[in-house]
């Protein structure tokens, strides 16, 4: 594999809307993914993840805008498969074939030697496996298998669909150091999309979450997590908040009674002020941002209303009318 690549390769996502119908899958989408940094491309079932990653790989024609790799649409890739990889969906093998034919093949047709192969499947951790029948893979092993064909061409791009689907929790730790040594000590960008922030938030750098289309954010995990924050109970609040401002500390009442949030990162300095003061302490913690809650709160605004209730998008100035219950019906791929 290569070392660190100077500069490196983003992907910029400009204006993108993909329809299928009257349905907007995708609605003028616009995000940039860094190298060097595990991205994770978030949002509810249904939200346009994939479609948004088919036609970053070109799989799929916008309806408009553009999606470009390293500055470059994927068409105009003189040798696609060494610029992005991506696994998409873990059941696209061939049932009968074992895993190490299926990337034989795969290397034979862009002219990649099976020694990259078994390269490949030592470092994914299915030597063995690999010969054995695809059709007789665990949902685990898929993904593995997947991701050595993602990584085949060794790519300055890798993009991979729900790469911890099936995966047990032991698959899932050593699925998210592989992913950030791909980025970190390597350079490369890898982006990784799931419904749900909290299985990925030890894994990714940065977040781009979508909702029914659209964009809703797009930062840092630490942006998300939001400033510092320290949780203390004391009996008297009024009494301990005046002795931190005037230690020059922000505090503010906590949600519960008799609790005051500090905007600190150091538990021991509230600790401390409270000590000089006088003031009991029953309870001292980091605050720590409810990633969970903030997801949905994002996702689930009224404005990012489930959209495959919905025929068409409401005329301007409407409000979104809902049409039917909310199901995640997918439509053939
Ligand atoms: N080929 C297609 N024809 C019609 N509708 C489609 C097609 N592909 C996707 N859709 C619809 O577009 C919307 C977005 O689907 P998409 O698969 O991109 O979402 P997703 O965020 O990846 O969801 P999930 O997490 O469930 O995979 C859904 O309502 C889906 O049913």
């Amino acid at each position: 594999m290569t070392d660190a690549r100077e500069g490196g390769t983003g992907i910029s996502v400009r204006g993108l809307t993909k329809t299928f119908g009257p349905l907007r899958a995708v609605d003028d989408l616009t995000f940039e993914v860094r190298p060097g940094r595990v991205t994770g491309f978030l949002g509810p079932n249904g939200a346009g993840k994939t479609t948004t990653l088919r036609m970053v790989l070109g799989l799929i024609r916008p309806t408009s805008g553009e999606t470009l790799i390293g500055g470059r649409r994927y068409a105009d890739l003189e040798n696609p498969m060494r610029v992005v990889g991506s696994a998409l969906e873990a059941t696209g093998f061939h049932p009968g074939r074992s895993g190490r034919d299926h990337l034989r093949v795969l290397a034979a047709t862009h002219g990649i030697p099976d020694s990259r192969v078994d390269e490949l499947l030592e470092l994914v951790g299915i030597p063995a496996a690999a010969r054995k029948r695809a059709g007789a893979y665990s949902m685990g092993m898929r993904q593995r298998l997947g991701l050595a064909a993602g990584l085949l061409g060794d790519p300055e791009v890798l993009v991979l669909d729900e790469p911890a689907n099936g995966l047990d929790p032991e698959g899932i730790r050593w699925m998210r150091g592989f992913l950030r040594h791909l980025a970190h000590e390597q350079g490369r960008t890898v982006v990784i999309s799931s419904h749900l922030l909290s299985e990925v938030e030890q894994t990714v750098d940065d977040v781009v979450i979508i909702a029914n289309g659209h964009l809703v954010r797009q930062g840092t995990m630490d942006e998300l997590h939001g400033d510092p924050a320290v949780l203390v109970r004391t009996p008297d609040a009024p009494r301990l908040a005046e002795a931190l401002r005037t230690a020059g500390l922000t505090a503010q009442a906590g949600d519960a009674p008799g609790t005051l949030r500090v905007l600190t990162a150091d538990p021991a300095r509230v600790g401390d002020v409270a000590l000089a003061a006088g003031q009991p302490v029953h309870e001292l913690r980091p605050l720590r941002t409810d990633l969970e809650r903030l997801f949905l709160e994002l996702t689930e605004a009224p404005e990012h209303s489930n959209r495959n209730r919905q025929t068409a998008p409401p005329p301007a100035g409407t409000p979104h009318e809902l049409s039917g219950p909310a199901t995640s019906e997918e439509a053939p791929r």
